[in-house]
């Protein structure tokens, strides 16, 4: 086949240099999108020096506008004479030979930052062969982003953290601690851990980066035959953003994921069983990443709506491999934190390696969700997902308590469904921007918006009326306002007990009977202590933020002067904890 490609070069060359896409294709601009929190790009690097020098041919062209890369190979005719095949793949943004890592930043990776710094959870994937360009492309794009995490221009006060690893087969080494050997560990939560890991704490982006660079200088490398210094691990640099504005709000987390080069087969017939292996490893670990990625975003599509049958049939098999087990809070459905991902594909321009670079594209192309065309649901007061910008304005004005939460510093542009998919953190720091609010009431807003959006996923298969029931209870107002507070002590109600009575956990307790109700002198007894008592179940602070819980075993005798407020709180059965409410 060399000898083919070698006589008819030049007829090639011609002919790619003339390729004519097919009509649909070039109507197809920008008619389909893909999952707006998944997006798949395509590098094409340009032909490096050595290959410039030994005439190596361009096999790939890229029509960005479009949105395609075409892959050109020589095929031979049955009468034996050359013919193109090409063969054209769809992605969210391709990127040619001519275009800088600053475009692949600013096109592709640059969201993947505020939304990090905001409090959620961003990863970026590069995969291709071997000596496509990705730590090429994963370095340059890590200076730029710590330079837009570093610069200052960010707004609020935050810390940033960074870890790096290497994941080899089934182990876990630190990359910023001598290659030392971590362990990947669930913890009680389910959370995966890297323990052992050395975290960094950089002040500017120049110690940010040294960091990185240090990491990189540790990684496991060896020459493959398209790479003198191929990476045999997939490399993962962590960078955490804790909220100083907000403590309880969860960390924002930046990963940058090099992924090990995928070899073909044809190319692995020199190595030795142990790089066999390994080979092997790295190929089922990329597989079970595309299944991971393809079905998360196809999760995300369906809004996590159990009862709709495309969702219960997606699978995500984030246990397969250490590589998705590491990174299980991108991929676990069960997961309360929206995730922005982004993969790039990076391939070969070189003509000989067109095989391997359709198949980098090819997978490319499964990871791409197209948004099926679903007619938007109607506006429902109940369900935020069909409040447009304007509809969710009213809603804040209406419902975020008092002080009113400005609804234009809370959500600028935003709809029903993009406000709930904000990080926590970036919620509340939005909603401090309002004068005089305070952070509790902040994440009680937070929490309220959540759960009427927990409860319209999870009610969409009841009756309307059951809905509208549930929620319209959530809402009601104190039954007797112009009571004083103590004369409307009853059972049932939350109270808030006075500071000198407070333990480190328990501020709240539920008011279950009067001291000595079943007691034949009770009244007596009232009146004989000249202060009325209640026995109170007490309520303690529960590990997640805002959530309490009720310990009807761990009872208190509290008098009615040692309480100080009502408190409004709601049982929450998902959870199974109370939340305080507005
Ligand atoms: N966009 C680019 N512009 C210029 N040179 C590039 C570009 N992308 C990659 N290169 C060069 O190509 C070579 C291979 O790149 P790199 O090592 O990043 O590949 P890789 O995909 O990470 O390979 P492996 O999987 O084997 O580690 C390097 O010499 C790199 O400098």
């Amino acid at each position: 086949m060399e000898a083919f490609f070698q006589e008819n070069r030049d007829s090639y060359i011609k002919q790619v240099a003339t390729f004519q896409p097919s009509q649909d294709q070039a109507q197809c601009a920008g008619c389909e999108s893909g999952e707006e929190d998944t997006s798949i790009g395509v590098r094409v690097r340009p032909l490096l020096p050595n290959e410039i020098e030994d005439s190596e041919v361009v096999g790939i062209s890229v029509r960005p506008e479009a949105g395609y890369a075409d892959v050109h190979e020589l095929r031979r005719k049955i009468n034996g004479q050359p013919t193109l095949n090409s063969s054209s793949f769809r992605l969210d943004k391709v990127y040619g030979p001519d275009r800088t890592s600053e475009d692949v930043y600013h096109g592709l990776v640059a969201p993947l930052v505020p939304w990090a710094w905001g409090g959620g959870i961003s990863t970026l994937f590069a995969y291709g062969q071997t000596g496509s360009g990705k730590t090429y492309s994963v370095s340059e794009l890590e200076r730029l982003a710590a330079a837009e995490l570093m610069n200052g221009n960010l707004e609020g006060n935050r810390d940033v953290y960074i870890c790096a690893f290497e994941l080899v087969g089934k182990e876990a080494f630190d990359l910023l601690n001598d290659r030392r050997k971590i362990v990947v560990m669930e913890d009680a939560f389910g959370e995966s851990q890297l323990v052992g890991a050395v975290e960094e704490k950089p002040s500017t982006a120049e110690e940010l980066l040294s960091h990185i660079e240090r990491s990189m200088s540790f990684r496991k490398t060896a020459p493959t035959s398209k790479n003198d210094r191929s990476s045999r691990s997939h490399a993962v640099c962590r960078i955490r953003i804790a909220n100083k504005d907000v403590i309880d709000a969860p960390d924002g987390q930046l990963f940058l994921v090099d992924l090990a080069g995928s070899e073909v087969d044809r190319d692995i017939k020199e190595h030795s069983r142990d790089r066999m292996m390994e080979t092997r490893d790295i190929n089922v670990s990329l597989s079970t990443l595309k299944d991971c990625i393809r079905g998360r975003a196809m999760w995300n599509m369906t809004d996590g709506v159990a009862a709709n049958k495309r969702a219960m049939n997606v699978h995500v098999p984030f246990r397969s491999s250490v590589l998705t087990k590491v990174l299980k809070h991108v991929f676990d459905v069960k997961g309360d934190r929206y995730c922005k991902t982004t993969v790039l594909a990076c391939v070969k321009p070189n003509a000989a390696d067109a095989g391997p670079s359709k198949n980098t594209l090819r997978y490319a192309e499964l990871l791409r969700v197209p948004v099926p065309k679903i007619k938007p649901a109607s506006y429902n007061v109940n369900i935020p997902s069909t409040w447009s910008h304007h509809a969710l304005m009213e809603w804040i004005e209406r419902n975020s308590g008092s002080p009113t939460i400005s609804s234009s510093l809370l959500a600028p542009t935003e709809n029903g469904t993009q406000l709930c998919k904000l990080p926590k953190g970036e919620f509340v720091s939005r909603c401090l921007k309002t004068p005089n609010v305070s952070p509790e009431h902040a994440r009680a807003f937070y929490d309220k918006l959540w759960r009427l959006h927990i409860d319209s996923r999870t009610a969409r298969s009841a009756t309307p009326s059951e809905v509208s029931s549930a929620i319209a209870s959530e809402d009601k107002a104190s039954p007797k306002p112009n009571v004083p507070f103590q004369e409307r002590l009853q059972p049932g109600m939350i109270v808030r007990v006075k500071r000198r009575l407070r333990t480190d956990f328990v501020q709240h307790a539920m008011i279950l009977c009067p001291e000595g109700a079943f007691e034949k002198d009770a009244v007596n007894r009232e009146e004989m202590m000249g202060k009325k008592r209640y026995v109170c179940a007490q309520i303690f602070g529960a590990v997640m933020a805002d959530a309490y819980n009720l310990a009807m075993e761990a009872k208190k005798v509290i008098a009615a002067e040692d309480m100080e407020a009502e408190v409004s709180m709601e049982w929450d059965a998902p959870t199974r904890y109370w939340f305080m409410t507005i």
